[in-house]
């Protein structure tokens, strides 16, 4: 298995605010992991720090040599009164050739939207468009910041199996960043579940029969979203018993709330948050 990235003991900060401390992660070739957490859990910077756009205030990060990354930020502002058609703008910030260009937006189905403004795209379409540009650098691993946001379910899912057949086709690694806590795509190999640090990491479940699921998501989704099961409750409980709640469900509440809960009551030596007194 080749290593395409992988961080030691991140810390990262703004300031005079700790965002992110002694984060460890990495990700190999060809594997798909969703990094969710909560809004300002440091999602963003972890990829920001990982493509090299924010500077680690502690910590190492090593890349294989030559990696070839694309990477869709959560934010991009375009100028609205830019008559951006979306070929040209896939020409930003280099020219790829067209016949490229052409195959990229075919395998993102976008090919219809070639001589569209970039103004007036849907959510969805505008997300296939950032995807396709990133995908011109013939990345090994592409990064994608909270790509369905904005989405309905359909869409959602839609997306998700682009994305498996871009790594099925491909072989590409693909690291994704969600806010919903409790939805993710259900080919992610990993999960990683962030807050400040890692709070937990594990494989998601398909649970296509249970009653949440098909309450939640119907049957027409194809299986491509699945609740997350957490491999434990939190509640970083070192101290008696092993702190793992292998039945325990977050479809439901998984959230600021319930980490607040956990951390109350067994986290003062673990939480970096929530420093020990
Ligand atoms: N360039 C910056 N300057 C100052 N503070 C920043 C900067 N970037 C991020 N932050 C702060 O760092 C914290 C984490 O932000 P980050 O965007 O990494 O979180 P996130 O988990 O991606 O959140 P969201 O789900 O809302 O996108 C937030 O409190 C944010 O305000």
């Amino acid at each position: 298995m080749t290593r395409l990235i992988e961080g030691r003991g991140l810390a990262a900060g703004f300031g005079g605010t700790d965002v992110l401390s002694g984060v460890d992660f990495h990700i190999d070739a060809g594997e798909i992991v969703t990094i969710v957490g909560p809004n300002g859990s440091g999602k963003s910077t972890l990829m920001r720090l990982l493509v090299g756009a924010v500077r680690p205030r502690s910590g190492t990060i090593t890349r294989a040599p030559g990696l070839r990354l694309g990477y869709v930020p959560q934010k991009l502002s375009i100028d609205p009164t830019l008559p951006l058609t979306v070929t040209r703008f896939l020409d930003l910030p280099r020219p790829s050739p067209r016949a490229k260009k052409a195959a990229m937006m075919e395998r993102c189905g976008i090919t219809d939207l070639t001589h569209h403004p970039m103004t007036g795209l849907s959510g969805g379409q505008y997300q296939r468009v950032l995807l396709a540009r990133a995908l011109l650098v013939q990345p090994q691993l592409l990064m994608l910041d909270e790509a369905t946001q904005g989405m309905d379910q359909r869409g959602s899912a839609g997306f998700y199996a682009l994305i498996e057949e871009l790594r099925r086709d491909l072989g590409l690694a693909v690291l994704m960043v969600s806010h919903e806590l409790h939805v993710v795509m259900s080919a992610s190999d990993r999960v990683i579940c962030l807050n400040g640090h890692v709070c937990c990491e594990g494989t998601p479940e398909i649970v296509r029969s249970a009653p949440e699921y098909r309450a939640l998501f119907g049957t027409g989704t194809q299986g491509t979203l699945a609740l997350y099961r957490h491999e434990h409750d939190h509640s970083h409980d070192h101290a008696g018993g092993d702190g793992h709640d292998h039945g325990h469900d977050h479809a439901h509440h998984h959230g600021q709330g319930h980490h607040a809960h956990a951390h109350a009551h067994a986290d003062k030596h673990a939480d970096p948050a929530e420093p020990a007194e």
